[in-house]
C-alpha cells in the first residue's frame, strides 16, 4: 500500500470528511453519464449502483453538501452535478503542468479526460533537451530550465509528475519551491512535501497487486468448494471499498 503525507487533517474545514470528498468524483461521474442521457432525476440506490457505493453511505456524503433528494422522486441531476463540481473546485479552470513527457507523460497528455473536467494542461516539461520545442498533443515540450517561469507565468498551483522515481524528489521541490501546492505523482517514490502541500499518489501496480491477491484467494476458495468446504463469494470493487473509513478511488494519498 501507498504510505506517505496528504498534509490534510481527516475532516476538512467545511466539515466533509475525506473519505467522502474521495467519492465525490465517483459520483460525479455517474452524475455526468445520467446528463449526458438527459436523465432529470435519479434515486440513491440507482446512483449509488452507478458510482459503486453503498447507497446509506451516499445518502450520509450528500447530507455533508446539503443535498437531501425528493422522496420519491430522488435527486436532482443537473442541481447535484453543479453542487458536487462545486464542491471540488470543479467550477473553475484548473491549469496543470506535467513533468516527464515519455510513455507515460505523453499518453497523460494525449488524455482528453483532463480538459472536459477542467484541467487544462497549460505545459509538459522534460529534461531532455532533445525533446524541447516537439509537440506533443499538439504542446511543445519545454525544458526543465523554463519549469520555475512556467509555473509562475501560468498560475499552476497542481503539478503532474511521470519522471523516473529517481528525479520525483527534485522535480517535486522546485514544483512547490516555484508555488504548486497540489502533486499528482505516478513515480514509484514516496514524495516529502512541506505542510500545506498535497500529494496523491497514483500506482497501477498497486492496483494489480490487490487483484493479485483476491485470484489467489478466489483460487484457493474454489479449491475448498471443489473439496465441499465454503462457496467462493461473488466479486467485489476494492477501489470502492477500503474499510470503515469508506471508498476510495485508484489514486491514493502519496
Ligand atoms: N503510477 C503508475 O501506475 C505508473 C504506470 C507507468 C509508469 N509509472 C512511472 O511513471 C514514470 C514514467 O514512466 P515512463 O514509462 O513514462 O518513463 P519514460 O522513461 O518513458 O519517461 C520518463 C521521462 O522523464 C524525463 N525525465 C527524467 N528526469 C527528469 C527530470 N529531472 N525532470 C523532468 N523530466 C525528467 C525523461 O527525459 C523521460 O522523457 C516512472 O517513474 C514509472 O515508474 C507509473
Amino acid at each position: 500500500m501507498a504510505t506517505g503525507r496528504t498534509h490534510r487533517p481527516a475532516t476538512r474545514s467545511r466539515g466533509i470528511p475525506e473519505a467522502t470528498v474521495a467519492r465525490l468524483p465517483l459520483y460525479l461521474r455517474a452524475l455526468t453519464a445520467l446528463s449526458e442521457r438527459s436523465v432529470p432525476t435519479v434515486s440513491s440506490e440507482e446512483l449509488a449502483a452507478a458510482a459503486g457505493v453503498n447507497s446509506a453511505k451516499l445518502r450520509k456524503d450528500f447530507s455533508y453538501l446539503g443535498s437531501y433528494g425528493t422522496r420519491g422522486v430522488g435527486y436532482d441531476v443537473e442541481y447535484l452535478v453543479y453542487q458536487i463540481s462545486r464542491e471540488l473546485g470543479l467550477t473553475q479552470d484548473w491549469p496543470v503542468v506535467i513533468v516527464g513527457i515519455g510513455n507515460l507523460g505523453a499518453a497523460l497528455a494525449n488524455y482528453g479526460g483532463f480538459a472536459s473536467r477542467g484541467f487544462r494542461v497549460a505545459a509538459l516539461i522534460d529534461a531532455d533537451p532533445a525533446m524541447a520545442g516537439k509537440p506533443v498533443a499538439g504542446i511543445p515540450v519545454q525544458h526543465t530550465d523554463e519549469l520555475e517561469k512556467i509555473i509562475t507565468d501560468n498560475g499552476v498551483s497542481i503539478g503532474v509528475i511521470a519522471t523516473p522515481a529517481g528525479a520525483a524528489q527534485q522535480v517535486c521541490d522546485r514544483l512547490v519551491a516555484a508555488g504548486v501546492t497540489s502533486i499528482l505523482n505516478f513515480a514509484p517514490t514516496v514524495l516529502t512535501v512541506p505542510d500545506g502541500v498535497d500529494v496523491r499518489k497514483v500506482d497501477l501496480s498497486i492496483e494489480l497487486q490487490i487483484l493479485a491477491f483476491h485470484e489467489q484467494r478466489k483460487a484457493g476458495e474454489e479449491a475448498a468448494a471443489h473439496e465441499g468446504a465454503v462457496p467462493a463469494p461473488a466479486g467485489r470493487d476494492d477501489s470502492t471499498d477500503q474499510g470503515p473509513d469508506g471508498d476510495v478511488p485508484a489514486v491514493m494519498p502519496a
